[in-house]
């Protein structure tokens, strides 16, 4: 069998920005592999990059220079209509505003990768299941603006499975979590890495890096990448 290529290989990821009058390099040639199977944590402090490295990763920004593939494919080059497909199908989001729709049902945001392409009975069945798997199953028909703030992460963490996507990028998932629940999505973490997803998030939550101890963690700061010892399991 051919070997399956890495969920993401990163490859001397630059990014820089202008800043009023001046360029500013905000990633200094990052490089990094996930495989699936792996949680990878990624820390720094506010304003260090984290979120811009994920928006890289999960193509929906373009490098200054450097390359990202998804599942052995180079993106970074790609017209966006063919970017755009190759993130609905490689990617899941959980972005740090949880952004869902308020005026939708909890199982209407699930639901809402699969517009492109048709829902029927299955898609409305997985999207259940997801929910259940979460502990949400109960505020299906709930409309988003009515959901607490662990609700919608658990709601958002269903719609980036929804399409089964081979790597799952999730910026901050633990923030304005209680104890409990902050451990409760450590573990699926865990887990969904373990189903044989590559799983990467980015985190300044030590609650995070404790629970999910089987983790990688990558430390970034001053545009570059620092591995942690590996924590004994
Ligand atoms: N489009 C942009 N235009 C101007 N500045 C930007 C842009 N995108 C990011 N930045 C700047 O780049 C730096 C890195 O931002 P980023 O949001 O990636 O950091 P972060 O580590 O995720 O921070 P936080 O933990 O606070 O979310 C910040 O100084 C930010 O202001």
């Amino acid at each position: 069998m051919a070997q399956m290529a890495a969920a993401v290989r990163v490859e001397g990821l630059v990014k820089r920005i202008r800043d009023g009058r001046t360029r500013r390099t905000i990633l200094d040639g990052i490089s990094l592999t996930v495989e699936r199977g792996e949680l990878v944590l990624l820390r720094g402090p506010s304003g260090s990059g984290k979120t811009t490295l994920l928006a890289l990763v999960g193509a929906m920004l373009s490098p200054t220079s450097g390359e990202v593939h998804l599942d052995g494919e180079a993106t970074s080059r790609l017209r966006e209509s063919y970017r755009a497909k190759v993130r609905r199908q490689k990617v899941g989001f959980v972005f740090q505003d949880v952004a869902l729709v308020d005026t939708m049902s909890a199982r209407d945001n699930v639901l809402l990768p699969c517009v492109p392409d048709g829902i029927g009975p299955r898609e409305i069945e997985r999207a259940d299941a997801l929910l259940a798997r979460f502990g949400v199953a109960s505020l299906a028909r709930t409309e988003a603006r009515g959901l607490s703030g662990g609700e919608r992460q658990r709601v958002a963490l269903a719609r980036a499975l929804m399409r089964d996507p081979p790597l799952l990028l999730l910026d901050e998932p633990t923030a304005h979590l209680d104890e409990e629940r902050a451990a409760s999505i450590a573990g699926d973490l865990v887990a969904l890495a373990r189903e044989g997803r590559a799983v990467l998030a980015a985190t300044h939550d030590p609650r995070l890096t404790q629970a999910a101890g089987v983790a990688r963690i990558l430390d970034l700061h001053g545009g570059k990448l620092h591995e942690q010892e590996t924590p004994a399991a």
